[in-house]
């Protein structure tokens, strides 16, 4: 699945540990995610997006609030003056989920 593919689905209700992606699955998903990382062991995704200033950090952490709330899909959040990080993980399965992926798409689909 492309990134727009990606980008254009919507996260589903996922609990369980059989929701979770096996190695082969996040990496063939994390090759079509630009800058994107393995975080935490594997259980996570993350990526540092940079900005001018606050105003646009600000713009974009709450564009990335609404989308995130939309799909009942959360990401941890750390920002600075110019920059926030991005990290996706599902809790409900205790590791990476397509939920992960989807969103992660969906944020690169916001500053496409
Ligand atoms: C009830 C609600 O749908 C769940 O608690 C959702 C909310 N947002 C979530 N966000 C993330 N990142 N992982 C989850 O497992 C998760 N679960």
């Amino acid at each position: 699945m492309n990134l727009t593919e990606l980008s254009r689905q919507h996260c589903q209700p996922r609990k369980g540990k059989e929701h979770a992606l096996a190695p082969d699955q996040v990496q063939e998903l994390l090759a079509g995610l630009p800058g994107w990382q393995l975080a935490l062991d594997g259980k996570a995704i993350v990526k540092d997006f940079r900005f001018p200033d606050f105003h646009r950090t600000l713009g974009f952490i709450n564009a990335v609030g609404f989308m995130a709330n939309r799909e009942d899909h959360h990401p941890d959040l750390e920002a600075g003056y110019g920059h926030c990080q991005v990290l996706w993980s599902t809790h409900d399965v205790g590791g990476l989920s397509l939920n992960d992926f989807v969103c992660a798409a969906k944020v690169e689909a916001l500053l496409a």
